[in-house]
This record gives structure tokens, C-alpha cells and sequence, in this order.
């Protein structure tokens, strides 16, 4: 399916679709018997799609998600035009055997999908990671904040605790994200003049490691003269921090990523992959000595951060431990693991033209302000703007879930569906975030498109920190507490690259390179970096790449 087909999808009615007797559980209905109309004048009818035959439906669907759709968008594209709905039923990922009921409500348009963040409407219990929660043994035994309902006790203070650590260390962002850039962009640009060849995926995990925990604790991870340091003991020398970190957060999300595996060894590696990836929930214990690593390492750093825990929050040092430790790598560090890579990709992409732009507004506002500080960035709405088409385009979490909390009506734009209480609801972010109601050429990366007062508009609809970039994270919602960071150290990794001194576009091993590290694929030979366009459907094939 081409992009043309995604621009054209339809959002007309659709008839009424048969169900499995399985998908249904009773409703309940007033008196008056069930309406026919929503407030709004819409015919309700139930979410067309079917989950198929117990076991068998959701088995198939697995497959056909991991190995033959590449998961994100394209899964629920087909479904959405096969369906003719943005709001239907499906089996998500993972699914059976040993993983539990993947029967979900699935909401791919602006509209529909805002009952996810509506705390009347939607329980948001051991709902972060979708259908299935991970092991206990991950966080050592405790449910760390994303996983719990703001009805819970534990989420006021705990999300208390890291919106505090957030705003304490604000003066330390700044300082410590150019210091860790800095000396990376350096030795790419001297590799590169001698045809090295660089990661940029690897480089950039180890450069905002190290800046998470200077900003956050003040100590470098992989200085050797730092107590417990993560390149430390047998471990630490052999894996390394990256690795070390990275063998923590994959298994949590294995089981709803694409294993990427080129196409003549998948027959062989399929199998195989299902098998230790897709199958079995992982056991706590595979990744204790890892997860005793870096634990270590915030146990003795962290003292300071945990002494507010303890004394105004009131919480138990050990769950406040556990809960920081998954704020800065978990929720934190691995979402600009993503993000970093991809703001480069969509910048590659970009014009020549557009690239000078950008630097001239940085460099203005940087000679303006004296220096690349809070007061510069505020003066880049430019370098602001392409940050958030970004995270509009790629977001880095691609899924939000909510467990209707009551019978509910859900509107799409021509339909409103009938959903069951206890009903399990799934947000595809990416189709979302492509949206043709609110966006204008929405599968197009345009830099520019949330400038200006109608650009601003359009903040609204940018959820990808699980409510709109204008609403505030409260303890009452289930709003990303890392909003505004990273909206912030997204515009000033920006910054840092068209602040450069030689580069006024980045040059052409560089973009080569980042082509090449990021998949995307050269398609002219001439010297800019406008030469450097992201792979044909790269909308479909976008979670192979990132993953
Ligand atoms: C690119 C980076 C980030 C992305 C993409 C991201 C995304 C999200 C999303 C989608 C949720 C809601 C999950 C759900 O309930 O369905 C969430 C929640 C959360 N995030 Fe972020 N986040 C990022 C960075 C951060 C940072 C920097 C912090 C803090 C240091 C943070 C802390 C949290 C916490 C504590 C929650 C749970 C909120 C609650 O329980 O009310 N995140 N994030």
C-alpha cells in the first residue's frame, strides 16, 4: 500500500459489520432501551472487525503483525482499510500462547483517540505497556509510577517525586547536554575526514547516558574513577554501559517489537526469534545481573534525590530508588534513544536551503543572547518547530492503552461505537499523528508546520506525551512528567548541530553516514545533504528502521 493510498483513506461510514458471538459481552441499557444517536447526532453501532476464533485469531494475527506487516503503522493501516473505520476491533501484540487476552478496541483518529487520556473514561492500571505487564522482577518487585492508575495512592507522590527531580536539576540540562555533545559531534567530524565509520545510534546512547545521569545525579557513568560506574567489574568491562542498559529496557518491549532480520533469513530465524522473543513473558531474573548493575550504580549516586523521596514525599527509599532508576533509563533515557536518531534522519531530508535557515536562526539567536543558554532557545522557534514534527512523525511510543472504566459511546469523526465496560482500548500514535482531518499532507516531514498562530493551533493535537503538548501534566492524569524536557533538549539538540562551526549544512560523509546508520537510503549522488531522502513507504516501513 502506497502513501497515496494512506492520504486517500476513507472516514465515511461504514455499514454495520458481523461479529463473533466471542467479542461480545452484554451491555447495559437504560430503560428507555439503548440509543440509537450519540450527543452528537452520530448512528452508534459496535467497533466493526472480529478477533477470530479463540487462540486461533489472535496466533494468526501475531504472526501477521511480527513477519508480515512490520508491525507499527502497517498492521493497523490494513485493518483500518479493510474495515473502513478508525475505530475497530483486533487482537494486538503479543497474544497466546502465554501472553495474556490481546482482544483490543483500536483508536487510529484524532478525535477518538482523546478517550484515552480522560481519567472519568479510562483505568490506566498495569495498562503501559499495553495487553501484557512486565515482570515484577524488572523493577525490583515494586509497580513503578507508569503502571498506576491516578486513582492509586502511590501515584500523587511518586509522580510528585519526578516532576521535583525534573525541576531541580533544570539549571544542570543546559550545561550538561553541550558538554556530553559536544566532544561526539568533535570526533565524528575527525572520523569522518578520515572515512571512519560511525554509529550514530550507539554513539548518541552512550553521549545521553552520560548526560542523564551528570544532569540528574552529577557523576559520569563510564568515568572509571566513579564508585560502582556501569564499565566497572566483569560485567561492566564486557557488556559495557550501553549494553548493560540496553539488556534492561529491550526484554521489556521485545514482545511488541519487530525483530529486525533480513528477508532470506527469516524462514530460518522466524521460528527461532517467535520463540525467545514473542512466546514467553520474560523472567524477572534474566536480567537481575544487569538490572543489580545499574541499580548499584544509582544506589550509591543517588542518595541526595532519595533523601527528597523520602522526607517530602513520604516514600520508602527502596520503591523511590526503583521508581528513578526506571525515570531516567526506562521512561527517559530510552525515549531520546529513539528520538535523537530521528531528528537527525528527518533534518538529513531536509532542504539545503531549509538547513541554512535553521542555522541562520540559531546562530543569530546564539550571538544575540551571548552564548547557547535558556535565553537563545527561547528565540528559536524555527529549530522548536522541526523538533516537534519530529516527535509528531516518529513518536517515540508509538501505543497508549486505557481499560474503559464503564460502557462507553466513542466518537470518530462519521461513527460512534459502542465499547464494554472492561474493554481494553488501543491508541496507534502514528496513525493518529497522520491524521488528514488535522493535519495537511500529514505523511510530508514539514519542518515548519507548528509555526505561527495556525502552527500553534496545532500544538493541540500533538500527543505523543500521552495528552496534547498544551495541557499540563498533574498528578490527576497520566501526562508524560518529561514533556516540556524533552521538547526542550530536542530544540537544543537542534541547536547543537547547526551551531557548528563548519556547519552551516551538514556535509556530505556526514549525511552519507547518517543515511547509512539509519537506513535511509541515498538516492543522488550530488554533495548536500537534500540528497538524503528517507526509503520509499518509509511510512510502513518506519518501525523496522527504528527499532
Ligand atoms: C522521548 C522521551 C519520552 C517519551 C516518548 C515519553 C512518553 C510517555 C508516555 C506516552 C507516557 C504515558 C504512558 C501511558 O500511561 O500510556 C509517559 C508517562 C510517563 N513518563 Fe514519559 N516520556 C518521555 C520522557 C520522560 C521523561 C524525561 C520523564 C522523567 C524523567 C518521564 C517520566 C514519565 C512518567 C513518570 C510517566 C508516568 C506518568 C503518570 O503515571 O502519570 N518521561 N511518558
Amino acid at each position: 500500500m502506497g502513501d497515496s493510498e494512506l492520504r486517500q483513506r476513507s472516514h465515511k461510514p461504514v455499514e454495520a459489520t458481523t461479529f463473533q458471538s466471542s467479542d461480545i459481552r452484554p451491555i447495559s441499557t437504560s430503560k428507555d432501551g439503548p440509543a440509537t444517536t450519540s450527543d452528537s447526532g452520530l448512528p452508534i453501532k459496535d467497533p466493526p472487525g472480529s478477533c477470530g476464533l479463540p487462540f486461533i485469531g489472535p496466533f494468526l494475527d501475531k504472526m501477521s503483525f511480527y513477519w508480515v506487516e512490520g508491525g507499527s503503522p502497517g498492521y493497523y493501516i490494513s485493518r483500518m482499510q479493510k474495515y473502513k473505520s478508525t475505530v475497530f476491533r483486533m487482537n494486538t501484540v503479543p497474544g497466546p500462547p502465554f501472553y495474556p487476552d490481546p482482544r483490543v478496541v483500536v483508536l487510529l483518529d484524532q478525535k477518538s483517540y482523546l478517550t484515552l487520556f480522560d481519567m472519568d473514561k479510562v483505568e490506566k492500571k498495569d495498562v503501559f505497556t499495553g495487553s501484557y505487564q512486565v515482570n515484577l522482577g524488572f523493577t525490583g518487585g515494586y509497580r513503578v509510577v507508569p503502571y498506576l492508575d491516578p486513582s492509586e495512592e502511590k501515584h500523587t507522590p511518586l509522580k510528585q517525586f519526578c516532576m521535583e527531580i525534573l525541576k531541580s536539576r533544570h539549571k544542570s540540562v543546559v550545561p550538561e547536554l553541550h558538554n556530553s555533545l559536544t566532544p561526539l559531534f568533535d570526533s565524528w567530524e575527525a572520523g569522518l575526514k578520515n572515512n571512519a565509520k560511525i554509529n550514530i545510534t550507539s554513539d548518541l546512547g552512550v553521549a545521553t547516558l552520560r548526560f542523564k545521569c551528570k544532569t540528574f545525579m552529577g557523576v559520569d557513568p563510564v568515568d572509571p574513577k566513579v564508585e560502582a560506574n556501569l564499565t566497572s567489574g566483569a560485567l561492566g568491562t564486557i557488556l559495557g554501559p550501553l549494553n548493560t542498559v540496553l539488556l534492561w529496557v529491550l526484554p521489556q518491549i521485545l514482545p511488541v517489537m519487530v525483530v529486525p532480520v533480513p528477508k532470506y533469513l527469516k524462514p530460518l530465524l522466524a521460528p527461532l526469534l517467535e520463540l525467545l522473543t514473542h512466546t514467553i513473558p520474560f523472567p524477572g531474573f534474566v536480567v537481575k545481573p544487569v538490572y543489580n548493575k545499574i541499580l548499584a550504580f544509582f544506589r550509591v549516586h543517588s542518595q541526595e534525590v532519595l533523601d527528597i523521596a523520602v522526607t517530602k514525599y513520604g516514600l520508602e527509599r527502596e520503591e523511590a530508588l526503583h521508581n528513578f532508576v526506571f525515570n531516567i533509563i526506562f521512561n527517559s533515557w530510552a525515549g531520546i534513544y529513539k528520538l535523537f536518531p530521528s531528528i537527525m534522519r528527518r533534518l538529513s531530508s531536509t532542504s539545503v536551503e531549509f538547513q541554512r535557515e535553521l542555522s541562520t536562526e540559531v546562530r543569530n539567536a546564539i550571538q544575540e543572547y551571548g552564548g547557547l543558554d535558556f535565553p537563545a532557545l527561547e528565540a528559536m522557534p524555527l529549530a522548536q518547530s522541526a523538533a516537534y514534527e519530529v516527535l509528531r512523525m516518529d513518536p517515540p511510543v508509538r501505543y497508549q492503552y486505557g481499560r474503559a472504566k464503564k460502557d462507553l459511546i466513542i466518537e470518530s469523526y462519521d461513527a460512534a461505537f459502542r465499547v464494554r465496560k472492561g474493554e481494553l482500548l488501543a491508541g496507534g500514535l502514528e496513525v493518529a499523528h497522520s491524521d488528514p482531518h488535522v493535519f495537511t499532507d500529514p505523511l510530508s516531514y514539514n519542518p515548519k508546520r507548528f509555526m505561527g498562530e495556525e502552527g500553534e493551533k496545532l500544538l493541540n493535537n500533538l500527543l505523543w506525551a500521552n495528552g496534547p503538548q498544551t495541557e499540563t501534566p498533574t498528578t490527576s492524569n497520566k501526562h508524560c512528567p518529561g514533556m516540556h524536557f524533552i521538547s526542550f533538549i530536542s530544540k537544543m539538540f537542534i541547536a547543537e548541530i547547526y551551531a557548528r562551526p563548519k556547519n552551516t549544512t551538514f556535509t556530505t560523509p556526514f549525511s552519507r553516514n547518517m543515511a547509512k546508520s539509519t537506513n535511509a537510503e541515498i538516492i543522488e549522488t550530488s554533495v548536500t545533504s537534500s540528497s538524503i531522502r528517507p526509503k520509499k513507504g518509509d511510512f510502513l516501513t518506519r518501525s523496522k528502521i527504528m527499532c
